[in-house]
């Protein structure tokens, strides 16, 4: 009896203290959920508020909300309502968008060095390789040492050094168009890039085909498709990229395996021929990659040798796209007006004269052909929302709380289409500068991009851009194709969506504006 009134004695203390425990465990549970939601709720008091944004969803925030198409455009109506900072947030992460130049200029000007960094790409950075390059590189030394090296070849007092292979591509680019004008996109690309190997590697590109300037092109095609918004779970998951290579639905591991894979070859076979060509001859100066390995002597630690390789494959990486979408916005803005072609043209009859070419160095007696493209410049940015910035420690702004981490989105386009500054902004009208070159740094100082990581191949690409439209409009004028049934093809100003944009259906055709002029193209071409 005493053994089992000890059992049943045992039995209900055990459950007594089981009870006991289990709400012990409940209560701390629910002490800890209300300490977490006190402290939250205390942490937003104490902070200032994020900027107005759209309210967003439970878990979801505003993920539904992030436009994906033309976003820039979005993000412009939303300036009427909440203004010149737009606070957005998708499953945790905080997105801030800036609608006007003021601001920008506060923040990734006066505030670079902690607004220098870049958003993290899983799928892009981390796992394809293009974490290595400087447009994505984190605010680190890496990305100093690589930065140093692309700002020394590209300033501005090396840049003339390049002026001859820039007006050179041009003249072949002008006759390539006006001899076949259905290779506009095919031959801008490929001279742009000639230019590029040329200045980076002081390699000579044989033909389109050449492998040294298709496998980059393979790559920088993987390299849109790898930073597209929303394409990756693993972007939104990152722990996916533990998964083995073999788990169904991982498909994503064995492409980025691929990516990688191509995009070590696009930076390192030109990087190897240089070095293997310094001693021939073959890899000419100056130069980015042999002009850096000469100076030391052909050797460099593996680590110098690594931060060379990646700086130099950022030249296609950051001039190709950004280039050629500037050329065909020309190109569209000559169809739709062509009374600022006819003055342009008329200004370079009257300064350079019809008996040569325009060359880079008479860009300074040119102020109405610098206004144009200018005006490019701003009609349609290359860039419209600029690449994404990212802030590396909590910041206070006017009263608003920016957290450490959030993307910082510049958008550019609104910027260069605020009707307070630029009155009728859709419209082409290189007159607005009124010739001053403060007026246009002002749209350049946008279209360029910010602070620490403003483009370095600025005073290049200016190069570039003004020796073919200058080229183009001193021997030829920009005609609208015709159809096969004879009628004109005037190409709409619209454009694709993306980082960089490029306008949709660009087609033309060129004319020689006479026998002298077309004569003078034929030579410097065979001399070129
Ligand atoms: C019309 C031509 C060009 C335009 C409109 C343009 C525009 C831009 C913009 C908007 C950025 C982002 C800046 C930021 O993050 O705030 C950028 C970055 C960059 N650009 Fe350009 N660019 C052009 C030509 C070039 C050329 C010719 C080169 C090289 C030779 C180049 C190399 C780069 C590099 C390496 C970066 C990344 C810089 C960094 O992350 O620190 N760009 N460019």
């Amino acid at each position: 009896m005493d053994t089992v009134l000890g059992a049943s004695f045992a039995i209900g203390l055990a459950a007594v203290s089981r009870n006991v425990i289990a709400n012990t465990y409940t209560l701390a549970a629910a002490a800890f959920f209300i300490f977490i939601v006190v402290r939250t709720i205390a942490a937003r008091i104490a902070r200032p508020p994020y900027p107005p944004g759209p309210s967003g969803l439970p878990i979801l925030g505003n993920t539904l909300h992030i436009p994906q198409f033309r976003p820039w455009l979005t993000y412009s109506e939303w300036a009427a309502k909440y203004g010149d900072t737009i606070h957005l947030e998708a499953l945790g992460e905080h997105i801030i968008v800036l609608n006007s130049s003021r601001v920008a200029r506060d923040l990734l000007d006066k505030r670079s060095a902690i607004y220098s960094d870049r958003p993290h790409f899983v799928m892009a950075g981390e796992l394809s390789g293009y974490g290595a390059e400087l447009p994505l590189q984190n605010y680190n030394n890496a990305f100093r040492a690589q930065r140093k090296i692309v700002a020394q070849t590209f300033n501005p007092s090396m840049v003339s050094r390049y002026y001859h292979i820039q007006e050179a591509e041009a003249r072949k680019l002008a006759k390539s168009i006006l001899d076949d004008p259905s290779a506009l996109i095919s031959q801008t690309k490929f001279r742009i890039a000639s230019i590029i190997m040329r200045v980076t590697y002081g390699y000579t590109v044989k033909g389109e085909d050449d492998p040294m300037i298709t496998i980059p092109f393979t790559s920088m095609d993987n390299f849109s498709r790898a930073t597209e918004p929303g394409m990756w779970m693993v972007d939104l998951i990152p722990q996916l990229k533990y998964l083995p290579e073999w788990t169904p639905g991982a498909t994503f591991l064995r492409t980025a395996k691929k990516w990688k894979q191509l995009e070590w070859s696009a930076s390192w076979n030109p990087y190897r021929w240089c070095k293997d060509n310094l001693e021939t001859g073959a890899a000419l100066t100056p130069s980015l990659c042999a002009t850096a390995l000469s100076q030391a002597g052909g050797k460099l630690s593996k680590e110098d040798e690594e931060t060379l390789v990646w700086a130099a494959s950022s030249g296609l990486g950051g001039g190709l796209d950004t280039n050629m979408s500037t050329i065909f916005t020309f190109i569209l803005a000559m169809l739709h007006y062509p009374d600022v072609q006819a003055k342009a043209q008329k200004e370079i009859d009257m300064v350079v004269g019809t008996d040569r070419l325009p060359s880079i160095k008479d860009r300074p007696a040119l102020p109405y052909v610098r206004s144009l493209i200018a005006e490019v410049y701003r009609w349609n940015p290359a860039v419209p929302l600029g690449l994404p910035h990212a802030l590396s420690q909590d910041d206070v702004y006017e009263g608003m709380f920016f957290p450490k981490g959030a993307v910082v989105m510049p958008n550019v386009w609104h910027m260069l289409h605020d009707s307070a500054v630029y009155p009728d902004p859709m419209a082409f009208r290189p007159e607005r500068f009124e010739d001053s070159d403060a007026e246009m740094r002002k749209v350049t100082d946008l279209a360029f991009g910010f602070g620490r990581r403003a483009c370095p191949g600025y005073d290049f690409a200016e190069g570039t851009v003004f020796a073919v439209v200058a080229t183009i409009l001193a021997t030829s004028t920009v005609k609208r194709a015709v159809d096969e049934r004879g009628k004109d093809i005037m190409p709409e100003v619209t454009y694709t969506s993306g980082t960089i944009v490029f306008p949709e259906n660009v087609i033309c055709s060129l004319e020689s504006r006479s026998p002298r002029t077309r004569d003078m193209l034929l030579q410097a071409v065979s001399l070129a």
